[in-house]
């Protein structure tokens, strides 16, 4: 891993081909700066910045001027990570892994990260974008898993979804390429990537990944429902006619389908009890609730597509999440396994609950949270139904003959 906050004995960073480096556009500007190792013939002037307290870049070297650029579609290699021993007053590069890169959601998300808006300014990253066939072409992407080793993040966009494609069909097609990618990130990718599914039907998707990839700590995977949990704040700001960032303590439970639980007991608007600011009850049972667990499907039913931009903002705010102490009090809602969770969920499935992070990359689960007859209740529906979708895929994660017995009443948030 090459990024100081989730493993100081981190190995070096390595560049390999298909990869991409940006490095924010936010850096200051007062100082230029040359990279050690950069061809003279393309060496770039980059703004930098040292600050007193840091080590100053040593003279340039430079290498055979004869030796090709490496160049990716329109970006070329201008920064030699190779130098990073010399490059002391640079904070560690990011890796970050895109897969799916061509589709809507990366198109938003890439340039989200490359301008320093997810890592900060500062902060050099490098993407590596993955996609199908269809990416290769349109963005120089590689179809490979195998250069994965030295990857901080590893976010996955994919999923194909056909016309008319059952849920059980969408299962079992997204679920082989979960399982394929689970293998190919246990034989290469480090042991403390943090892993962000995003590709529908998310939580079983991750849950195949993880079991698929024994090697890397089950923790470490994610299912989104960030962007639920985003809706759900967004429509009690709403209802309390308060801005958006008053609303805290949501947490969304279970899948990121129509039996997801956003929950109003314990969530909180300028610090108090939802339930104190916003006394039409009906309203949080019924329409809150339900607008909230298809609002996926309202947005395709108007688009005709799903939601691109507000999901890339919620993997931002899901990474950041990760790499920034959570604010006391307050929590957010990931879709993790639930192995030794306090509340009672059984084991061995994705479920989204409450996080807290110190800005490590990793969490913990949230223990101060209160139940009532109808969370219990919503909640243990979500439950039986990634409990089916897991039975579902037990040919994908190694636990015998697949029964595929989904309730009917239950959907993906865009198949209403
Ligand atoms: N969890 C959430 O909150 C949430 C929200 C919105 C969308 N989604 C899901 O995210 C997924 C992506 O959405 P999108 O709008 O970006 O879709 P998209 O169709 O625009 O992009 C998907 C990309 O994946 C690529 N792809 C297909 N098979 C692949 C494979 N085997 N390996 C690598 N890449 C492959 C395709 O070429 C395409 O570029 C969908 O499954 C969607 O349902 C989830
Ligand atoms: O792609 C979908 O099915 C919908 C998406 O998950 C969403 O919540 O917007």
């Amino acid at each position: 891993m090459a990024v100081t906050q989730f493993n100081p004995t981190s190995q070096k960073p390595h560049f390999r081909s298909s990869q991409l480096s940006f490095l924010s556009r936010s850096l200051p500007r007062h100082r230029h700066c040359a990279f050690p190792g950069v061809h003279r013939t393309q060496r770039a002037r980059i703004s930098c910045s040292v600050a007193p307290n840091e080590v100053q870049v040593p003279a340039v070297k430079t290498e055979d001027p004869k030796s090709k650029p490496d160049c990716y579609g329109v970006f070329c290699l201008t920064y030699d990570l190779r130098a990073e021993e010399e490059t002391r007053s640079w904070k560690k590069l990011i890796n970050i892994a895109v897969s799916g890169a061509a589709g809507m959601i990366a198109n938003h998300l890439l340039f989200k990260i490359a301008s320093g808006e997810v890592f900060g300014p500062n902060q050099p990253v490098a993407l590596k974008l993955l996609g199908s066939e269809r990416s290769i072409q349109a963005l120089e992407a590689n179809p490979s898993m195998n250069s994965l080793n030295s990857q901080n993040f590893l976010l996955f966009c994919i999923s194909p979804r056909g016309p008319g494609m059952e849920r059980a069909d969408l299962l079992d097609i997204n679920g082989q390429i979960y399982a394929e990618q689970g293998k190919a990130l246990n034989a290469v990718a480090s042991r403390n990537v943090k892993v962000i599914v995003v590709g529908n039907p998310c939580n079983t998707n991750a849950l195949i990944c993880l079991k698929n990839a024994p090697n890397i700590p089950a923790k470490n995977f994610h299912a989104l429902t960030r962007l639920d949990e985003n809706r759900a704040k967004c429509q009690l700001a709403l209802k309390a006619g308060v801005f958006y960032d008053k609303v805290s303590n949501v947490t969304i439970w279970g899948n990121h389908s129509t039996t997801q639980v956003p929950d109003f007991l314990n969530a909180r608007i300028d610090g108090l009890p939802v339930k104190e600011v916003v006394r039409d009850h009906k309203w949080l049972e019924e329409e809150f609730t339900e607008k909230v667990q298809k609002r996926g499907g309202a947005l395709i039913q108007k688009w005709g597509r799903s939601s691109a931009a507000s999901t890339s903002v919620s993997i931002v705010d899901a990474i950041r999440s990760l790499i920034t102490p959570t604010p006391e009090g307050d929590w957010f809602s990931s879709g993790v396994y639930t192995d030794g969770n306090p509340y009672g969920i059984t084991e061995g499935i994705v479920f989204s609950m409450p996080c807290r992070s110190k800005g490590d990359g990793d969490y913990e689960l949230v223990k101060d949270v209160i139940f009532d007859d109808y969370l219990r209740k919503r909640i243990a529906k979500t439950e039986a139904e990634l409990l089916a979708e897991k039975r579902c895929v037990a040919h994908l994660t190694g636990e015998g003959i697949a029964v595929c017995d989904l309730p009917g009443d239950t959907m993906l948030p865009g198949e209403m």
